[in-house]
């Protein structure tokens, strides 16, 4: 059956031919008649944030450094097939949302030079820095659950080196914009002749719903919320992309993009400021704000237990 198209759909198509693409979200937003601000649109609440102390990875400790380096010689094409095929064979836990904030404080992020907080508390000061800036209320819930997927680290991972730190695309060369681009010299894929052209197994355009993203948090996150949320597509693709760095920061993988890419790497922009320049946040109150967070929770995923 064809799938009718809706508004938004023939809003992308008009603005992609004009070549609009920034103004984009503007109009989806005016059609389906949300007067809120445009979510994409450049956040307030980093204006005044110094921003040069962040993602220092030259001056990281060897903690950093020695996960990066065991992180690019490990993740392989053929490691990123058999895990999909492993954990799509089964159910791992079954928990809801907030216990699965709950578990995920214990993980201590090895790949990360920025926060020494907790992860709830991470959790909570990108959501609330959303919430400030008067962004959707998903977008808010994204906040809070964009790294539930190190949940991972629970569930058998091999280490942190396929859970946490940024990714990149597996199947083609690696990117010379990936933080310690030298290390993947330890990765086989780095000396296959198939997988080391500019677009590997891809063809150009084809779309990055159609690559490969080396195995992690994001990937994990994005495929349970993608089946058991009604989060929008923007959404989700904050969620999957993320710590996609190569791309969202550094401009990397054009090549690959189709239109509707564009859309997605603004709101995926958008995201990022929160994610990263709220770790310098005063302190969250869990419990003060947990039931404005459960009734998000409420609204897009259910306060039923979830399959992990
Ligand atoms: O170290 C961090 C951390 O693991 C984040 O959760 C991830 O999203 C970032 O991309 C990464 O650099
Ligand atoms: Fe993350
Ligand atoms: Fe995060």
């Amino acid at each position: 059956m064809v799938h009718a198209p809706e508004i938004t759909d023939y809003v992308k198509t008009a603005a992609t031919k004009l070549d609009v693409v920034s103004d984009e979200v503007d109009a989806v937003n005016i059609l389906k008649g949300n007067k809120e601000v445009d979510f994409a649109a450049e956040s307030q609440f980093d204006a005044e944030k110094d921003k040069t102390g962040f993602r220092q990875y030259e001056e990281a400790c060897d903690r950093v450094k020695n996960f990066y380096a065991e992180q690019h010689k490990k993740q392989t094409l053929e490691y990123n097939i058999r895990i999909r095929e492993e954990l799509q064979a089964k159910v791992r836990a079954s928990m809801t949302v907030w216990e699965a904030m709950e578990l995920l404080n214990e993980l201590v992020d090895e790949s990360d030079p920025d926060t020494s907080v907790g992860q709830i508390e991470h959790l909570l000061q990108t959501a609330e820095a959303i919430r400030r800036d008067g962004k959707p209320d998903w977008m808010q819930l994204v906040g809070l659950i964009h790294d539930l997927g190190k949940l991972l680290c629970f569930f058998g991972a091999e280490g942190q080196w396929d859970v946490v730190g940024d990714t990149f695309v597996v199947g083609c060369k690696f990117s010379d914009k990936i933080i310690y681009p030298d290390t993947f010299k330890a990765n086989p894929d780095y000396y296959d002749e198939k997988i080391n052209t500019e677009c590997g197994i891809y063809s150009p355009g084809c779309g990055l719903d159609n690559v490969l993203l080396s195995w992690g948090h994001d990937e994990y996150i994005f495929n349970i919320m993608k089946k058991q949320s009604t989060i929008p597509k923007e959404g989700l693709s904050m969620l999957r992309y993320h710590s996609f760095y190569p791309w969202h920061r550094e401009g990397a993988y054009t090549h690959l993009m189709n239109e509707d890419d564009k859309v997605q790497l603004r709101a995926v922009q958008a995201f990022n400021a929160y994610d990263l320049y709220s770790k310098s946040d005063d302190l969250a109150d869990a419990a003060t704000l947990k039931p404005y967070y459960m009734g998000l929770i409420e609204k897009y995923i259910g306060l039923n237990e979830l399959e992990w």
